[in-house]
């Protein structure tokens, strides 16, 4: 791939990707892309392989074929660490905060990757948007709320100065009023410059700020479109739900945009 090329490319360029657990098929050569700038949902019911996809891109679990490029740098060798240093940041379902640390050295551990001086600067205007958890920087995590850690988490994947920030069910266990805090900090995360790669199962919340959307099901791409062409897809429900799921529980109670 020539330098122009390269700059052409999506950001991220997911290709053909199985990921196996024994004998477990968890992602079918499954191929999805992120161009920069965009917010990209995945939605799909339990076990539709949402996280071992994610996990696969975040170098947490190795594919068994298939190949994740960051532009024209081909990912799937590389480790975790690796995969951070080239621009890749996760936030994992249920936070992973560390709940007898305090606010502040989870930062701290985001940016560990980091030699620059700005370390300093960007907790401080994390601490000045957050003013809560300034004031709680030196209190453990695990008193925070949960709205609270999952803001943090965020931060602290932002603490490596990722181009791309994966989510995986952010709005989980949270309460409406502060899955719409989230969803609006993601919003502005992207247009401070950073792309985004989000799993939900709360489709119509993802639905509602993402340019792109693929459905998930059973380890594979079910459907890909904008959430205007996805909501209208006659397939839609089948696919998100399967047909028996859709007979038997009403949209709103399962979460439908
Ligand atoms: N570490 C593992 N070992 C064995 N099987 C696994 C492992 N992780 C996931 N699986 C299996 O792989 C399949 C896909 O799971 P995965 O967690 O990727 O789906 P998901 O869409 O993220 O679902 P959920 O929303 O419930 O987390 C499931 O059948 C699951 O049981």
């Amino acid at each position: 791939m020539t330098a122009a090329e390269a700059t052409l490319a999506p950001l991220l360029q997911v290709r053909d990707v199985t990921v196996r657990y024994g004998a477990i098929t968890a992602v079918h050569g499954l191929s999805l892309h992120v161009d920069a700038g965009e917010i990209v949902a995945i939605v799909g019911p339990n076990g539709a392989g949402k996280t071992s996809l994610l996990s696969s891109i975040a170098g947490l679990v190795r594919p068994q074929a298939g190949a994740i490029l960051l532009r024209d740098v081909t990912l799937e060798t590389v480790g975790l660490e690796n995969v951070v240093r080239h621009g890749i940041a996760l936030v994992p379902e249920g936070r992973n905060i560390f709940a007898s640390l305090t606010v502040l050295e989870n930062l701290q551990l985001g940016a560990t990757i980091r030699r620059d001086a700005a370390v300093r600067s960007d907790l401080q205007a994390f601490f000045e948007s957050f003013p809560i958890l300034g004031e709680r920087r030196n209190q453990p995590a695990g008193l925070l709320s949960g709205g609270e850690q999952q803001m943090l988490a965020i931060a602290r994947a932002l603490m490596s100065r990722p181009t791309l920030l994966m989510l995986d069910e952010p709005s989980l266990g949270l309460a409406p009023k502060i899955v719409e805090q989230v969803y609006a900090e993601l919003e502005r995360i992207r247009d401070g410059g950073v792309t985004i790669l989000v799993v939900e199962q709360n489709a119509a919340r993802a639905f509602a700020v993402a340019d792109r959307a693929y459905v998930m099901r059973h380890g594979r791409l079910a459907l890909a479109g904008t959430p205007d062409e996805l909501r209208a897809h006659a397939d839609f429900d089948a696919a998100y739900f399967g047909v028996s799921m859709a007979e038997a529980a009403p949209p709103e109670a399962a979460g439908r945009p």
